[in-house]
């Protein structure tokens, strides 16, 4: 078993990050916790650091101050470290992580697809070999009409190509999972299909979702997290 996916146990936590722009504080001492095994929307105005909170947690950047923890963390007085089940952080250089950095999956605004591939391709490039091709086709299928399948995904709408981008992260083999306006594009009814397939493939993980939708977060159960 995963080192922090137990249910309820403390699997990320932001302690006083603070991240700025050219000058422009973006993130001022923002500290939050997420357990695992449950789903969080984060809602803000545009521009109030939603993705930027999320390239921190990937790695992709560097806070100015604060750390980012992964796993439940333990303390000692005087340390200048942090550990946490998935590994040690430095407070002085919080993306310094020695030991085990769990893997973590997105959704970015952008879908980041092989364009000239198709969308079975893209899935079997992300995830290997761990699935079928039976079972890729079916999940494709609960999601995009039958013809799709033999097509390029540079030939889909916007929503056929976020749909595989969602389908592409929840069918991954991490324990969080986090998705940047992940809904945006669809419409109600395929909407509700995606938001039942994320419901069944993240259940037992941190999922986290940027959204401005009210109703992802009650669809999904989503605990709301205004930043
Ligand atoms: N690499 C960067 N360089 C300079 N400024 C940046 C950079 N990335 C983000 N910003 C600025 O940081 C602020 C927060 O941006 P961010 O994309 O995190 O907001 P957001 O809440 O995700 O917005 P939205 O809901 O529109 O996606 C914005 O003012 C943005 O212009």
């Amino acid at each position: 078993m995963s080192p922090i996916n137990k249910k309820n146990d403390t699997a990320l936590t932001l302690r006083s990050v603070t991240k700025s722009y050219d000058g422009q504080p973006v993130l001022s001492d923002l500290s939050l916790e997420f357990s695992s095994g449950t789903f969080y929307c984060l809602m803000a105005p545009s521009g109030n650091g939603k993705t930027t909170m999320f390239r921190l947690i990937l790695g992709l950047e560097k806070p100015d101050s604060g750390v980012i923890l992964f796993g439940t963390p333990t303390e000692n007085p005087g340390n200048n470290d942090i550990k946490a089940s998935s590994g040690t952080v430095s407070k002085s250089d919080p993306c310094r992580i020695r030991g085990m950095r769990p893997l973590i999956s997105a959704v970015f605004q952008e879908n980041r697809l092989l364009e000239g591939y198709t969308a079975i391709e893209n899935l079997r490039f992300a995830l290997g070999k761990r699935y079928s091709s039976e079972a890729l086709t079916a999940y494709l299928l609960r999601l995009l009409p039958e013809d799709a399948l033999s097509k390029p995904v540079c030939e889909f709408s916007g929503g056929m190509k976020r749909r595989v981008a969602i389908l592409r992260a929840i069918l991954a083999p991490t324990d969080i999972i986090l998705m940047d306006e992940p809904f945006t594009g669809l419409d109600a009814d395929t909407r509700q299909l995606t938001i039942d397939m994320v419901k069944e493939f993240c259940a037992g993980k941190l999922l986290i979702i940027a959204t401005h939708s009210e109703d992802a977060a009650e669809l999904l159960g989503a605990k709301i997290i205004h930043l």
